[in-house]
């Protein structure tokens, strides 16, 4: 049986102040080392899942566990944690706190305490593996989006984590910036970090993951692989997601065939698209 990371059990999530709850019973557990993304509707709760992952929101019901166990919404407990769940926010604002690259991507090493010469070296290779080197002491709010996206994931890889939460990382970004973070994240995941990604970037999804979690109303309501997700079409429409456009564009044209449902359909379409 495939081992779990993270797991929600049960979780409802309701915002202080408000009425109505945003998590209403969701149950999933996120795979080790898979590429995995969480897609549904704007505000079906993807990020406030995301905002539970890391300690960030407690559940009002319900159980969040990191390898099998619960977690402790402790000080100590929930820095141990954020180091091995890390959270890139979609809007890199919300994420970078110090003036300059340099500094805001030794901020977290800082926190924990660790050696000064352990804190520059890690920085040092962060800044080469985002390319960021010549960017280390260019004031945060002199850098293009792209440039925040990469300092924002810097931020969060140089802690290490296990697995790597990213909130529409492409969002907003150009497609040789969309291609760029993607390679980077594909080398992420080789180094044996696992990621889950919330996209509405269905072809994305498509092309990328390996296992896909599908939201609704604050319920998981599918999960599965690329192409069992996407052959349930009727489900998709009902919670007006679709299909991805590539995978559509196949069906209905001259690449239709009966086997579209099946992982060589998908090895076809990602040698001509992705
Ligand atoms: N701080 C907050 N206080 C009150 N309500 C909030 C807060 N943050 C989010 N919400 C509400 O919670 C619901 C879920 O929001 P969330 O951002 O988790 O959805 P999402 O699936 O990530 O959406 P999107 O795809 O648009 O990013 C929305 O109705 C949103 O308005």
């Amino acid at each position: 049986m495939q081992q779990s990371l993270l797991a929600f059990e049960q979780v409802y999530y309701t915002y202080p102040g408000t009425q109505k709850s945003v998590l209403n019973g969701i149950t999933l557990q996120i795979p080790q080392g898979k590429k995995c993304a969480l897609i549904g509707r704007n505000g079906c709760g993807k990020t406030t899942l995301f905002s539970l992952a890391n300690g960030l929101y407690k559940p009002q019901q319900g159980r969040v566990y990191w390898h099998d166990k619960a977690i402790q919404y402790d000080r100590k407990n929930l820095m141990q944690l954020r180091q091995k769940v890390g959270l890139v926010f979609q809007n890199p604002e919300q994420q970078l706190v110090a003036s300059t690259v340099e500094e805001d991507i030794s901020y977290g090493l800082c926190n924990l305490g660790l050696p000064i010469a352990e804190i520059q070296q890690r920085v040092t290779q962060a800044l080469r593996e985002f390319q960021l080197t010549e960017l280390a002491e260019r004031p945060i709010h002199h850098l293009s989006l792209g440039q925040k996206k990469r300092v924002s994931l810097a931020d969060v890889m140089v802690l290490r984590p296990e697995l790597l939460l990213l909130d529409e990382p492409t969002a907003y970004l150009d497609r040789p910036q969309s291609r760029n973070l993607m390679a980077m994240l594909n080398k992420i995941y080789q180094s044996g970090t696992t990621i889950i990604m919330a996209s509405h970037d269905l072809d994305l999804v498509y092309c990328w993951s390996d296992w896909i979690f599908v939201m609704d109303a604050g319920r998981l309501i599918l999960e599965g692989k690329p192409e069992d997700i996407f052959s349930q079409r009727e489900i998709l429409d009902s919670i007006e997601l679709g299909l991805p456009p590539v995978y559509e564009i196949f069906i209905t044209k001259e690449l239709a065939t009966k086997e579209h449902n099946s992982e060589n359909f998908r090895q076809k379409i990602l040698q001509f698209f992705c």
